[in-house]
């Protein structure tokens, strides 16, 4: 067994739940890890021996990022889809067709390289777990591909052949969503934890309440865990048969109706609500209430959607940046969010905060508070430090 201890830490922001926020900050900290597990916290000058160390030099040390919804297995460029919306062209899920073509067009050597690629640029930026859907494929052998390659870099993986129906099949969806229920999810399920389904009545490419209901329920039957895309594009039905299926997550909440926000705050134990702001960023549209959600008492978790079509940035200081200065949240509720909200939003309860017992997934913040990541954005401060790592996620 390896101990290492890590010091010097300027501000430890355990996200432990302790303290009038939840953030459990704490001065003259260290932490010693051993196999990559957090088995002591306690004041630097009273800090047993240990085999390494790791001086942070006064920097913040805050848990680990914990992305809960990336799309990074796929292939092209739809900058210029970007540009358009930019100069007014609204976003209806169309582009992901554009996605679809490249994806298939690459090899295994060089998706797996756009997603190491696109996972040292997380870490680079805190990121210690990610969550990564497939949905770029839409056929039995593409899907089962995009999920093996995702499980090379993370156990959290996401069957979304419900993402869009596919153009060669455009005429005809119940046909398609048979193929999702049935032989492409008997397919992909040794290779998944969760399935989503893009419910969004709202984009003619996506799935209504009826298709999602009947995605989902299979996925569950053939032992899947549960999220969804839902009320991204306007109201509609997404959150409230993520509820009703006890989804662990519900993801964008962009548009909500009180009766959406009830559901989630009586739901809170079970489903959470997961912004992605990068999202209204980069589509050019209104940004979910956080606020009304945190009053309410859902429980929300923040991630980056990473993807090429409406948020290409894997970047979660970015995401606390737009929480805070978009969404409404305290900055403590917008780290929370990200870090042991992820980890609710995944059902984890080994990472997203720093005490005994949770995986030494830590992130380093080259700022004297965790307050920076809002206040500094755009800035290189943050990176992944997780001592034992064995590229765990
Ligand atoms: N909304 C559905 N899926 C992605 C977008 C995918 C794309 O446009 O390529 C999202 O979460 O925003
Ligand atoms: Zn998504």
């Amino acid at each position: 067994m390896t101990a290492t201890l890590i010091t010097g830490i300027g501000q430890l922001v355990t996200c432990d739940g302790s303290g009038p926020d939840g953030l459990g900050l704490r001065d003259d900290q260290a932490v010693i890890a051993s196999d990559g597990v957090i088995n002591w916290i306690g004041p630097a000058a009273a800090a047993p021996a240990a085999d390494t160390m790791i001086d942070c030099a006064g920097r913040t040390v805050i848990p680990g990022f914990v992305d809960s919804h990336t799309h990074l297995v796929f292939a092209g460029d739809r900058s210029a889809e970007f540009t358009a919306r930019m100069a007014g062209k609204p976003y209806d899920g169309g582009g992901i067709g554009t996605t679809v073509a490249a994806t298939r067009s690459a090899d295994d050597d060089q998706l797996r390289s756009l997603i190491a690629g696109r996972v040292a640029a997380a870490r680079a930026q805190g990121t210690t777990t990610l969550e990564i859907k497939s949905g770029y494929g839409l056929t039995v052998e593409e899907e089962v591909r995009a999920l093996r390659l995702a499980g090379e870099f993370t156990t959290e993986t996401t069957f979304l052949g419900g993402h869009v129906v596919p153009a060669e099949l455009a005429a005809d969806r119940a046909g398609y969503v048979d193929l999702v229920c049935g032989p492409m999810l008997t397919a992909a399920a040794p290779y998944a934890r969760w399935i989503d389904v893009f419910c969004e009545p709202n984009s003619p490419h996506a799935f209504t309440a009826e298709e999602s209901r009947m995605i989902l329920t299979a996925g569950a039957a053939a032992g899947l865990e549960l999220r969804v895309h839902g009320n991204q594009l306007g109201p509609g039905p997404g959150v409230r048969l993520a509820v009703e299926l006890g989804a662990a997550s519900v993801d964008h909440c962009t548009h909500l109706t009180d009766a959406d926000v009830d559901a989630l705050a009586g739901a809170a134990d079970t489903t959470v609500a997961t912004l992605l702001p990068g999202v209204e960023f980069a589509t050019r549209s209104p940004y979910p209430d956080g606020a009304r959600l945190a009053a309410a008492g859902v429980s929300i978790a923040l991630a980056s959607d990473c993807n090429p079509g409406t948020c290409h940035s894997s970047s979660m200081p970015f995401m606390i940046a737009l929480a805070v200065r978009e969404l409404g949240l305290t900055p403590a509720q917008a780290l929370l969010a990200a870090t042991v909200g992820g980890a609710r939003a995944l059902r984890r309860t080994d990472i997203g905060a720093i005490a005994i017992g949770r995986r030494a997934d830590l992130a380093v913040i080259d700022t004297p508070s965790y307050l920076h990541l809002a206040y500094s954005p755009g800035m290189a401060l943050t990176m992944a430090l997780d001592p034992d790592s064995r590229e765990r996620q």
